[in-house]
């Protein structure tokens, strides 16, 4: 399987090199140039069968020769054992005809941990192979930043870098960042928001004298390898209920655009998603984008969905390479156009678009709502972000078409937002409870692609 860049300037990568090298380094993203097909039976096929299994035939065609059937074997059974359901991502029906992919079962409580947990294998597999050293830097508004480091915690082949936008990620998420101990974690609390801490983050990928001084390392969806495990779920939970046999939608709750991407590639590979309901917080560029046409950036508005907070989304970029048929070059035009705030989707390209994706947004107080109807209708508490999915997903059901809404995070992440909504906290998890007593250590940092890299150069110990 080999992998080219959605601007076309950079080197043809097998898998093991897409996964190491993150960003491309014509700034761009990675995908495979070929999406291999499933056959109807061979879905049919996954129905049953345990997650990790159905990982293994749904990741195998990515993988090229850059790990052996045993070694992505094990990768995957030791990426999943530390998951607290049997199912890792159990369906639960909320309302006839509508159900929740509850995505929070692993070690950090978000959907971020699918991925993660099994990039922290695949990674520790070819650092071992290569003898080489990385620094793994990444962006978070609250979930990428606690996944990696669990991921990557205590590697002495690693150092951990995670920028956080200051002040607007949930304490919860704040202490899972800031808490652990070992010497490799870094967590910088960077004067910006989150659009900021991705763009230092590219910066430097772009700096490629720094870049290769450092091994830097990308862990966000901005590496194929994390839109690749996300895939897996929108099989296992489609054919759980009826696919292929049927149709079957799905709604995800949005920002970088990296887990919505994942459902697109399930489609192209066969599985029969009708339709993709991006959902967006009042941080609303996708849903305007894809309403409008005009890909226009705004302010970042905290919410009460913050880990949504995102105005320039990353993975955009992979669904716009695809609309525009692959044309680098297009892509690397609308990259530009960007820099002064945005651009116009071409008409045949908003099509394509619109072929895949439908769209909504809640603002803060339909978000807050929602997580109280769900209390009511059904005594479940749902998660803002998650709720952020249910109310569009309410707006987008089909007679006949079982509706699928992403479930991305564990209430108790946020539980200001909970409570303001239903008067509730919900509690942490037991492995977590004491999260509130552990000692923090941040570094804030201003929003500054020279004062990061001086930081990194000094604290890297790998
Ligand atoms: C809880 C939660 N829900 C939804 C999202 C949005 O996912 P994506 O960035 O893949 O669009 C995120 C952040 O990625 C998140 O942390
Ligand atoms: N919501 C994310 C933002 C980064 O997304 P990623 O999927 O590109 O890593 C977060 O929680 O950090």
């Amino acid at each position: 399987m080999r992998y080219v860049s959605t601007r076309g300037q950079a080197p043809v990568l097998d898998f093991e090199q897409a996964m190491m090298t993150g960003l491309a380094r014509d700034g761009g993203l990675y995908l495979p140039e070929t999406v291999p097909a499933m056959t109807r039976d061979q879905i049919a096929a996954l129905a049953g069968l345990r997650y990790e299994e159905v990982a293994l035939r749904v990741v195998t065609p990515y993988i090229g020769d850059s790990f052996t059937q045993d070694e992505l074997r094990g990768a995957i059974a030791r990426a999943y054992a530390g998951f607290d359901h049997v199912s890792r991502a159990p369906l639960i029906e909320l309302a006839p005809g509508h159900h929740l992919l509850e995505l929070f079962h692993g070690p950090t409580l978000a959907f971020k941990d699918f991925a993660m947990q099994l990039i922290g294998q695949l990674f520790q597999l070819a650092l071992k192979r290569s003898g080489q050293r990385v620094a793994i830097l990444g962006a978070t508004s609250g979930d990428t930043g606690s996944a990696a480091i669990e991921a990557f915690r205590g590697l002495d082949n690693v150092d951990v870098f995670i920028m956080y936008p200051h002040g607007r990620v949930s304490e919860v998420q704040r202490r899972q960042m800031s808490t652990p101990a070992d010497a490799n974690v870094h967590a910088l609390a960077v004067d910006g928001n989150f659009d900021d801490c991705q763009a230092r983050l590219k910066d430097l990928f772009n700096d490629h004298g720094f870049r290769d001084e450092v091994g830097l390392a990308g862990v966000n969806s901005i590496n194929w390898a994390r839109v690749l495990a996300q895939i897996v779920y929108y099989f296992t939970a489609a054919t759980s209920l009826g696919a292929p046999a049927r149709e079957i939608d799905f709604t995800v709750p949005t920002g970088n655009f990296g887990d919505i991407l994942a459902g697109s590639i399930a489609k192209q590979m066969g599985l029969p998603i009708g339709r993709l309901v991006v959902a967006t917080n009042q941080n609303d560029i996708l849903h305007r984008a894809l309403s409008t046409g005009e890909y226009r950036v705004g302010t970042v508005a905290p919410s009460i969905s913050p880990s949504m907070d995102i105005q320039v989304s990353s993975n955009f970029e992979r669904a716009l390479w695809l609309a525009y048929g692959r044309d680098g070059s297009a892509i690397g035009q609308l990259m530009e156009e960007l820099k002064s705030g945005g651009f116009t989707i071409s008409q045949g390209a908003l099509e394509h678009l619109r072929e895949t994706y439908v769209s909504g947004r809640a603002s803060e107080a339909e978000t807050s709502a929602m997580i109280a109807t769900i209390r009511e209708e059904t005594g479940q508490v749902i998660c803002p972000h998650t709720a952020v999915a249910v109310k569009v997903a309410r707006e987008h059901i089909r007679a006949g078409v079982p509706m699928i809404s992403l479930a991305t995070a564990h209430p108790a992440k946020f539980p200001d937002a909970v409570e303001d909504a239903v008067g509730i906290r919900p509690p942490l998890p037991p492995h977590m409870a004491d999260l509130f007593a552990r000692d923090e250590r941040i570094t804030r940092i201003a929003n500054d692609a020279e004062a990061i890299k001086s930081l990194i150069l000094e604290r890297r110990t790998a």
